[in-house]
């Protein structure tokens, strides 16, 4: 795993728009993320393009479901060699424990297990909607890092959060517990659907361990720019 990755979220419809976009940087070897939207078009074949193409792979498909599913679903994920992979802490923790020991089985020999971190909380949730929608009554601040905790304590290698719980995160569950935080805007950004918002460099500053960033760089003007001034942030160029 590289040191603090910049990953960016591929948020495409296909992958006709992610090579137009790949194409704009010059043949760097990025960390992406492929998400729903393009697992669900493309299926592996996508996967097994990026990782021909030298890039590393977050497959972020956050899987919530009782612990058989997610087991034999992360089983099948693994065989995908794929760097990181991810649940929802909701889940509890007999499943994040499943979402291991599937991860373990489908590794083949030789391969390294995927990374799995669990979304505590995701960053398009305020305060108000927890409390009103979900009816959890305790401060956001304290849920992320409970959930946080119980995949510690299930063995995963760590979390999905904002920028503002790592530093508590970190506190609770050790610095080498992995904090992955999206909802990265620089201060002249639309802030779209996200709400716990952070610049690239508070998240350096509090310690994140890697940031994902998708519409601020897939939709700017200049992709390959803008990927280049966030980069220069994270890292504190
Ligand atoms: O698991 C994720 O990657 C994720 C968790 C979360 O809490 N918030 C969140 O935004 N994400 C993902 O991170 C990316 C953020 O994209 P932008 O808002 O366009 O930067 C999207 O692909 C989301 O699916």
């Amino acid at each position: 795993m590289p040191e603090r990755p910049l990953i960016v979220a591929l948020d495409f419809p296909s992958i006709s728009e992610v090579k137009q976009f790949l194409g704009k940087f010059e043949g760097e070897k990025l960390y992406v993320k492929v998400g729903m939207e393009l697992f669900y078009k493309e299926g592996a074949p996508i996967l097994a393009y990026l990782k021909e193409n030298g890039h590393r792979i977050f497959l972020d498909l956050k899987l919530h479901d009782i612990p058989n599913t997610v087991k034999s679903a992360m089983r099948n994920l693994a065989s995908f060699d794929v760097d990181l992979v991810n649940v929802h802490a909701a889940g509890g923790k007999l499943m994040m424990e499943a979402a291991l020991e599937g991860l373990d089985e489908g590794t083949k020999a030789g391969q390294k297990r995927p990374a799995c971190i669990a979304v505590t909380q995701l960053t398009s949730t305020s305060a108000e909607m927890l409390r009103q929608e979900l009816l959890i009554q305790e401060p956001i601040e304290d849920v992320v890092v409970h959930y946080a905790k119980n995949a510690k304590q299930s063995g995963l290698d760590g979390v999905v959060c904002s920028t503002w719980e790592v530093e508590n995160i970190l506190d609770a569950c050790g610095t080498d517990f992995l904090t992955v935080t999206p909802g990265i805007r620089l201060k002249t950004d639309q802030v779209d659907d996200q709400v716990r918002i952070a610049t690239p460099e508070e998240a350096r500053k509090r310690g994140s361990w890697g940031i994902v960033v998708g519409r601020p760089i897939t939709r700017a003007e200049n992709p390959l720019n803008a990927y280049i001034t966030i980069r220069n942030q994270w890292e504190g160029n």
